[in-house]
């Protein structure tokens, strides 16, 4: 079936001669004014509409204005004067997808319809396949295809729809807080609330009071009633961050609303019932508190009837990319900005930094790095922050040398020499100021320079004015 093109322009002369050139291939409809195209425009659904800036009453770029407000999915292109460059690029700040100045002959005409239809085809795949991609790797906003993911995936789906207490554990930036919302939001509980409250941010003396709200003139400044988050997750969901930190009183209080699911304010004597289903994370080690008497064993085996770990991202190399491309995507979807993929050597040195600062730390430095690619057609090396690239080419010559494809001896010496020529950049090659970076004397830095055959860039910049000479 032919594609239809919506031809809105007032002159009959102009019409008939662009219906002549695009008749073969498409199915050309034709209207005369704004009134007319717009009414055109919602009975036939077209696939492109080509819409010229001066018609009588209401001009083009109001028309382009009310079928953009309205999500028009077809792609509009713009018919303008040769002289009206202002209008052009005002059509295209408008949402247009391309604009033909007049006169244009056939084949620009052909190029440019082509092209919107190709473009609009290709954002509908790209659109179809993230959809496909997002529903096999990716559960309730958690990305990943790694097994340990797909594990969690499993278990949050059978337990979800339960009142059980779940304990989550994993090192900071796992997820840990994406996966109590998971819970929650794939309970019966997800149209009631969702509380999360971070145990280790508040002082001790405001966390009861956070957690259980307070009678008013319970304590001098308790001015007025304040309900708590108990009260406020009623019938929800109360996500408790950073168990681990809870003092030894808020602890025992905390026993007993799990125990008999019924609380008192601070200063109140009436017990308030409750229905709150709770989700723990931690990201310290519960046992070993238990061990040291810093965490009470009952309340550790109250909530720990469930317990979700979440392994830090180095251990789940293979959604490293995904999540990576994941973040780019997101923000490049955000700021509108041209498709970027990442080169390869990127993502190979994003899969072997070790990510101690987990899922965080890589949204992290994918803005860093998104922000720098502005204007590059893809993500490569030296859009990545320092950090990364040192990290990864210390563990690239620690893998090749536990792999014996380096010598010990030359992985050293290459390991010193790139430390040292970041110390010379870093000081514009004065060696004073790089050895005094590297607490070394500049005699010393002088010998291993040699030793290891680093010279200067060239003897105009190479900082051989500002350096004294080395006193033997
Ligand atoms: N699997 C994932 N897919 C997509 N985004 C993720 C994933 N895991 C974590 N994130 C994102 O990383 C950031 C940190 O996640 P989150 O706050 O859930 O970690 P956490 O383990 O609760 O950290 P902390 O222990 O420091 O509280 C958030 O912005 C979250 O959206």
């Amino acid at each position: 079936m032919k594609k239809r093109v919506l031809l809105i322009d007032d002159e009959s002369r102009v019409r008939a001669s662009l219906k002549v050139i695009l008749e073969p291939t498409y199915e050309v409809i034709q209207a005369a004014d704004a009134q007319e195209g717009l009414d055109l425009y919602h009975k036939e659904a077209p696939h492109l509409i080509l819409l010229d800036v001066i018609l009588p009453g209401t001009d083009g770029l109001s028309v382009l204005q009310s079928l953009r407000s309205e999500d028009c999915p077809a792609p509009i292109i713009m018919l303008t004067g040769t002289k009206s460059v202002k209008t052009a690029v005002d059509a295209m700040k408008l949402g247009a997808a391309d604009y033909l100045s007049k006169p244009f002959d056939a084949e620009e005409l052909r190029i440019v319809v082509d092209r919107a239809l190709n473009s609009k085809e290709l954002e509908r795949e790209v659109k179809s396949l993230r959809a496909q991609v997002t529903q096999r790797y990716a559960f309730h906003n958690l990305i990943g295809k790694s097994r340990p993911m797909q594990e969690i995936y499993t278990k949050i789906e059978q337990v979800a729809d339960s009142r059980t207490t779940v304990l989550i554990t994993g090192e900071s930036g796992t997820g840990k807080e994406l996966v109590a919302k998971a819970l929650h939001f794939n309970s019966g509980r997800r149209d009631r609330p969702f509380v999360a409250l971070n145990c280790a941010a508040l002082p001790e003396t405001l966390i009861e009071s956070e957690l259980f709200g307070h009678e008013k003139g319970s304590f001098t400044d308790a001015t007025a009633r304040r309900v708590g988050q108990f009260d406020l997750a009623n019938s929800g969901t109360l996500f408790l961050d950073e168990i681990g930190d809870l003092s030894a009183m808020t602890q025992a209080k905390l026993l007993r609303v799990l125990q008999e699911r019924e609380f008192t304010r601070i200063g109140g004597v009436q017990a308030i019932k409750v229905d709150v289903r709770i989700v723990a994370a931690t990201n310290k080690n519960l046992e070993e508190l238990v061990r040291k008497g810093l965490f009470r064993e009952d309340l550790y085996y109250r909530i720990n009837v469930i317990a979700l770990y979440l392994p830090p991202l180095r251990d789940r190399g293979e959604d490293i990319p995904l999540l990576a491309r994941h973040f780019l995507s997101k923000r490049i979807e955000e700021e509108n900005r041209p498709h970027q993929e990442f080169s390869k050597d990127a993502v190979d040195l994003l899969t072997r930094y070790p990510w101690p600062g987990n899922v965080r730390e890589m949204e992290n430095i994918i803005e860093q790095a998104f922000i720098w690619s502005k204007g590059s057609d893809s993500v490569t090396l030296e859009h990545l922050p320092t950090i990364v690239r040192n990290d990864s080419r210390s563990s690239s010559l620690r893998d090749d040398t536990l792999a014996g494809r380096l010598s010990l001896e030359k992985a050293v010496a290459e390991f010193e020499r790139e430390i040292i020529l970041d110390a010379l950049k870093k000081n514009n090659y004065i060696q004073t100021h790089a050895a005094n970076q590297l607490g070394i004397s500049r005699r010393m830095l002088k010998y291993r320079m040699d030793t290891l055959g680093i010279g200067r860039p060239d003897s105009e910049n190479g900082g051989s004015e500002t350096d004294p000479p080395v006193q033997e």
